[in-house]
């Protein structure tokens, strides 16, 4: 994989991002199923995915600064989304060294 995209999100405490696929890459892309990989940086983040965009189906996972997810091959369309910023759980190093924001960092790369 060559990533040519990087998506940066930031989420205030109150952020949230519905349940979506990825699919503005290009066909050749999702279909070979290159990888989107994804840093979470600064407050923990309730993160949503499942084969449905239903919320209620969908699995969740905890993603915490530092965390890596990738999804790629058979996972490459998984729905996914965040659905809640846990406040104050950034690492105190990084808001020391960093003076970040109160809130999520991501950064998704992706290739076209
Ligand atoms: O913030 C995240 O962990 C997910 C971001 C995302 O799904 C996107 O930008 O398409
Ligand atoms: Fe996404």
């Amino acid at each position: 994989m060559r990533p040519d995209i990087c998506i940066v999100n930031f989420y205030s405490t109150n952020g949230r991002l519905g349940l979506h696929q990825d699919r503005d890459e290009s066909r050749d892309s999702i279909d070979k199923g290159l990888p989107v990989v994804s840093f979470s940086i600064g407050d923990t983040a309730t993160f949503l995915y499942g084969d449905e965009r239903d919320a209620d189906q969908a699995k969740d996972v905890l993603l915490e600064s530092g965390d890596v997810l990738i999804f790629g091959g058979n996972s490459r369309k998984v729905y996914h989304g965040v659905t809640a910023i846990h406040a104050d759980t950034a690492p105190k190093s990084l808001l020391e060294e960093t003076n970040l924001r109160p809130g999520r960092l991501n950064l998704t790369f992706k290739q076209y």
